[in-house]
């Protein structure tokens, strides 16, 4: 039985055969118009099958319940780059018992992901960083896989770690043991990831006690992984694999049970094709991989992060004034969370009270120039608009042209000819005009 064991689990149902909708409540799940988690029924072989997934993939996750037997090729894919989680196919009460353990799943770890404690650590509701904690907190709590964290610098790889280690949810777990790959001596390396025996080798005056071993009982982070030297990568794939090592200058093998994590900014899978990373290494710290995505891709929780933070540095957090809210969503972060979070302190070392973040509070070298011209404000905040309402890019592109149009037609009082000229469009189609919106 799954951990969850076998209590009632609520879902939306989009299900409209009497016969799956009494299996499905036998097996346990309770219909609730309400819930997060949604199953759907379709048939996959259905052309239009996507589109209902699509119309219905919202924040919570879908499962897809297909009546007939999935094709081979693209149709079932496309169901999950539609937005559902997962496509089963019906057939009859252990399909139920299936999905409903695997709503069971899905609740447990939203119920983990709406912890307070998580929330405050790890911010963001974006859609895409929600979906990455999801996953982060499945394999936590409900697995002991070794789990490689990807994303640039500043993405929060450090601190999913320790998340990962804090939701593990092994009896008298031990401590979390942190090892940075990047500042690891190559002579001294073996020492300091299997520890060495008084007198291995000159200098060597006492024993000590390496990584592996401090990490018995609990967990192993390799922050940039991806700067081991290959040598060293080979060293350690036995006990990666099997747990056991020899402390240098001991022959004693010893065993260390612990869970790994890893890190890294590069593209590990560059590195294997040129040699730098070793593929067998690579498999075995990526049991579950988890790709961190930029702030560039969740602007939606730059704010948040923002208040988030002014309110760790402040009893009573200041509000932020509409044009330092917007001053912020259009800075760029290169080292995303990290600069965004010294940005936010700046701010607020400057703030002299008062319920708002007022504009001399932002230092002098985040101000915009007279050189950033406001309608890139206004372009940029009417794409994050028309994002946030789902517009795709033709739409905007759509929505650019005429505009550029309109712009151009202003500008030449209305003489189509010369508008067409300045855009490099043929006449007629500057004389066909902008349509009304
Ligand atoms: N989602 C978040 N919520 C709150 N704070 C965050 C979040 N993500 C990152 N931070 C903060 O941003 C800073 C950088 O995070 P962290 O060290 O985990 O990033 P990293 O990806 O490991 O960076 P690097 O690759 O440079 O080691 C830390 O101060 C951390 O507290």
């Amino acid at each position: 039985m799954s951990p969850e064991g076998t209590a009632l689990v609520e879902a939306r149902l989009e299900v409209a055969a009497p016969p799956v909708r009494a299996a499905l409540r036998d097996a346990g799940v309770r219909a609730s118009p309400t819930a997060r988690n949604t199953v759907l029924a379709v048939d996959a072989s259905d052309p239009g099958a996507a589109d209902r997934v699509r119309g219905l993939a919202g924040p919570g996750r879908l499962l897809v319940l297909s009546t007939v037997p999935i094709p081979a090729g693209d149709t079932g894919w496309a169901l999950l780059r539609a937005g559902a989680s997962d496509v089963v196919v019906w057939a009859g009460a252990a399909t139920a018992e299936l999905v409903a353990r695997r709503l069971r799943r899905w609740h447990s770890v939203d119920v983990l992901l709406d912890r307070p404690y998580v929330r405050e650590f790890l911010v963001g509701d974006s859609p895409v960083w929600r979906a990455v904690l999801r996953e982060a907190v499945e394999a936590a709590r409900f697995t002991a896989a070794a789990v490689l964290i990807t994303g640039e610098s500043g993405t929060g790889k450090e601190r999913l770690a320790q998340l990962i280690h804090d939701l593990d949810a092994r009896p008298a777990k031990k401590k979390l043991v942190i090892l940075d790959c990047s500042t690891i001596v190559p002579s001294l390396s073996g020492s300091e990831f299997f520890g060495h025996e008084k007198g291995a080798f000159t200098g060597a005056s006492a024993p000590r006690t390496g990584a592996f071993e401090l990490a018995d009982g609990g967990t192993l982070f390799l922050d940039e992984v991806g700067e081991l030297p290959v040598t060293l990568q080979a060293e350690l794939l036995r006990v990666i694999q099997e747990g056991t090592f020899k402390r240098v200058g001991s022959n004693l093998w010893r065993k260390s049970s612990f869970r790994l994590i890893c890190a890294t900014n590069r593209d590990l899978a560059a590195g294997q094709a040129v040699g730098t990373f070793r593929p067998d290494f690579f498999h075995r710290i990526s049991g579950c991989t988890l790709r961190l995505p930029s702030l560039r891709e969740r602007l939606d929780d730059v704010i948040p992060l923002v208040e988030h933070f002014f309110k760790e540095a402040e009893k009573v957090p200041p509000r932020l004034s509409p044009a330092v809210r917007e001053l912020l969503l259009q800075r760029a972060y290169p080292g995303n969370v990290r600069d965004l979070r010294a940005l936010a302190l700046r701010i607020i070392h400057r703030h002299l009270g008062g319920d708002e973040i007022s504009l001399g509070d932002v230092p002098e070298a985040e101000r915009p120039g007279p050189g950033v011209p406001a309608a890139d404000t206004r372009l940029q905040g009417w794409v994050r608009d028309r994002l946030r309402r789902g517009a795709t890019l033709a739409d905007l592109t759509v929505g650019v042209e005429e505009e550029a149009l309109r712009s151009a037609l202003i500008s030449a009082d209305g003489d189509a000819g010369r508008a067409a000229r300045t855009l490099g469009i043929p006449v007629p189609r500057a004389a066909g005009g902008v349509p009304a919106r």
